[in-house]
């Protein structure tokens, strides 16, 4: 795989995200019944906006996962709401997508990368032409036109997260929910995928909440990063980050405004 020179551009200019997606109201959500119950989320409140790229970070077992999931419609909130584009979430809604951490069991093994691709395009009612078009643009737009007619096993691990990546980008979601999707690729990977994501909110205008447990990951990539408590979780600090654009795995982790931030979200999680 090739070092990625993109210089994806950070939206830093709050104006840009002047409207509303994602309303994320006093979540609360446990597990189990009576006194096997276990209190994980106590109170999330955020909000995210138009074209935003969010991330969420916070000690182990606060519960990342599973706010994930309540905003993907996969879970109810036991109390308070999500919203989206003004709709109560109550099921997974259509211009919401998902990208989870183990891409190995999020591709079919016995379908070529470009029927992956296709596959949740089927629902639209395009026509088999039309969804092969998107699908190889989709692949394109992550650097796989090369390898349509690979299967993902034939693959390695960065060039099956670009592949689910794609999948998830080519129904042109509103917003792409990602839960620590570069865990488990090399470093080198995992930063070449990190500006792809740069890049691709930037050409689709999408708003992207990502959970991580890389700080330096949660810093490079935001707009704001979300800092959750430890369980029963509500959210300590929303810290903007007004790093320039377009941000750079060399240049901006040298900034002092990197380092600054960086530290205080540590801070935050170890408290
Ligand atoms: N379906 C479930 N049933 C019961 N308990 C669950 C379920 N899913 C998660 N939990 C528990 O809820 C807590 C939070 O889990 P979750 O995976 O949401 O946290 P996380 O912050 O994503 O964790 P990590 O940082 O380790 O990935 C954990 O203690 C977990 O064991």
């Amino acid at each position: 795989m090739t070092t990625s020179t993109t210089t994806p551009v950070a939206h830093t200019d709050p104006d840009v995200h002047d409207r509303l997606t994602l309303d994320v109201r006093a979540v609360a959500k446990s597990y189990g019944r009576g006194t096997a119950s276990r209190h994980i989320l106590a109170d999330v409140t955020f909000a995210v906006h138009q074209g935003e790229f969010v991330t969420v970070v916070g000690p182990s077992g606060a519960g990342k996962t599973t706010l994930l999931r309540c905003l993907a419609g996969l879970l109810s909130p036991d109390t308070g709401e999500v919203v989206l584009e003004g709709a109560n979430v109550t099921a997974p809604p259509k211009g919401l997508a998902l990208v989870f951490q183990d891409y190995s069991r999020s591709l079919l093994p016995w379908m070529s990368v470009v029927g992956n691709v296709m596959l949740p395009l089927r629902r639209s009612g395009m026509k088999r032409t039309e969804r092969q078009r998107i699908a190889e643009q989709a692949l394109l737009a992550v650097g796989l036109a090369h390898a349509t007619n690979l299967y993902p096993w034939q693959m390695s691990g960065g060039m099956q997260q670009r592949a689910a990546i794609a999948r998830a980008v080519a129904c042109r979601p509103e917003v792409l929910l990602m839960d620590e999707p570069f865990a488990s690729v090399d470093a080198q990977t995992r930063a070449d995928l990190e500006d792809l994501m740069l890049r691709l909110r930037e050409e689709l205008g999408m708003t992207v909440v990502l959970v991580t447990h890389d700080i330096d990951e949660a810093v490079y990539l935001a707009d704001r990063v979300i800092v959750l408590s430890g369980a029963p979780t509500s959210v300590t600090e929303i810290i903007p980050v007004p790093l320039p654009g377009p941000r750079n795995q060399l240049r901006t982790k040298l900034e002092p405004a990197f380092a600054e931030l960086r530290a205080h979200v540590l801070g935050l999680i170890r408290r």
